[in-house]
């Protein structure tokens, strides 16, 4: 059986509702029938109105975050049953820029992990080292501590059902992807350790992408390495033609 490769945008700080609901109206024509499977990662004032572009169509929508607790004292917060109630899908967790600017732990990333799987949502878990990690030759040990603690006290059907974006920070918003090479090297690492944990069947299901700087030009290869399960993209997924290249990256 082919694999079903992920093309997951990630807009991060973009698009106002409304321009995000034109977008998905206009995106849902474009990718119709197509064999990837399809989801937005959209702000959250977005998701409303995203969901209800996206209706009838094959475009999943996704959270950029969440918070572990269900409700409580958390100015700002929005938690996973908030998320499951409006019909969302999928929930980026431990992007690189959360950690970076919103003191997000590998802990806070494994407890929002579990509360995603609670509410029904599957977790899309980032991870990836630093320009002066790679260069200090700690990448593997890097992502496979993040990866391990991330999928904490998981059952095995949850990992399952897990997507882990490498997302090599150097290459992010940066327009350096990583090599075709490099990139599938460390998603085998990944793959790896998800098979120490939990067994190869596990670690087979498991979907793991790559992102940073993917463009229509790079998915096609980056997404026929063996190790690579799709894609998480940034700029490129805001640009109608580009994400819709990435989508039918097989032509
Ligand atoms: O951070 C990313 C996706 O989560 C990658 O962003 P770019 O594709 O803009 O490099």
């Amino acid at each position: 059986m082919a694999r079903v490769i992920m093309a997951a945008g990630n807009w991060k700080m973009n698009k106002t509702p409304n321009e995000a609901a034109e977008f998905v109206g206009a995106l849902k024509a474009k990718v119709e029938g197509a064999y990837s499977e399809v989801v937005v990662g959209v702000p959250f004032v977005a998701l409303s109105d995203v969901k209800k572009a996206a209706a009838g169509s094959n475009i999943k929508v996704a959270a950029q975050n969440m918070h572990w607790e269900e409700k409580g004292a958390f100015t700002g917060e929005v938690s996973g049953q908030m998320l499951a109630e409006m019909g969302i899908e999928y929930v980026i967790i431990g992007h690189s820029e959360r950690r970076q600017y919103f003191a997000e732990t590998d802990e806070t990333v494994n407890k929002k992990v579990h509360s995603a799987f609670k509410y029904g949502l599957t977790p899309i878990v980032c991870c990836g080292e630093s320009l002066a990690q790679r260069e200090q030759g700690v990448t593997a040990d890097l992502v496979r501590f993040q990866v391990k603690i991330a999928l904490l006290g998981l059952s095995a059907d949850q990992v399952k059902k897990t997507v882990i974006a490498y997302e090599p920070i150097w290459a992010i918003g940066t327009g350096k992807t990583a090599t075709n090479e490099q990139a599938e090297e460390v998603c085998a690492i990944i793959r790896e350790c998800v098979k120490e944990v939990y067994g190869s069947e596990v670690a087979d299901a498991t979907r793991v992408l790559y992102g940073g700087s993917v463009t229509a030009a790079s998915a096609h290869d980056l997404f026929n390495m063996p190790n690579i399960d799709g894609g998480l993209v940034g700029g490129a997924s805001l640009k109608l033609d580009d994400f819709e290249k990435i989508v039918k990256y097989n032509g």
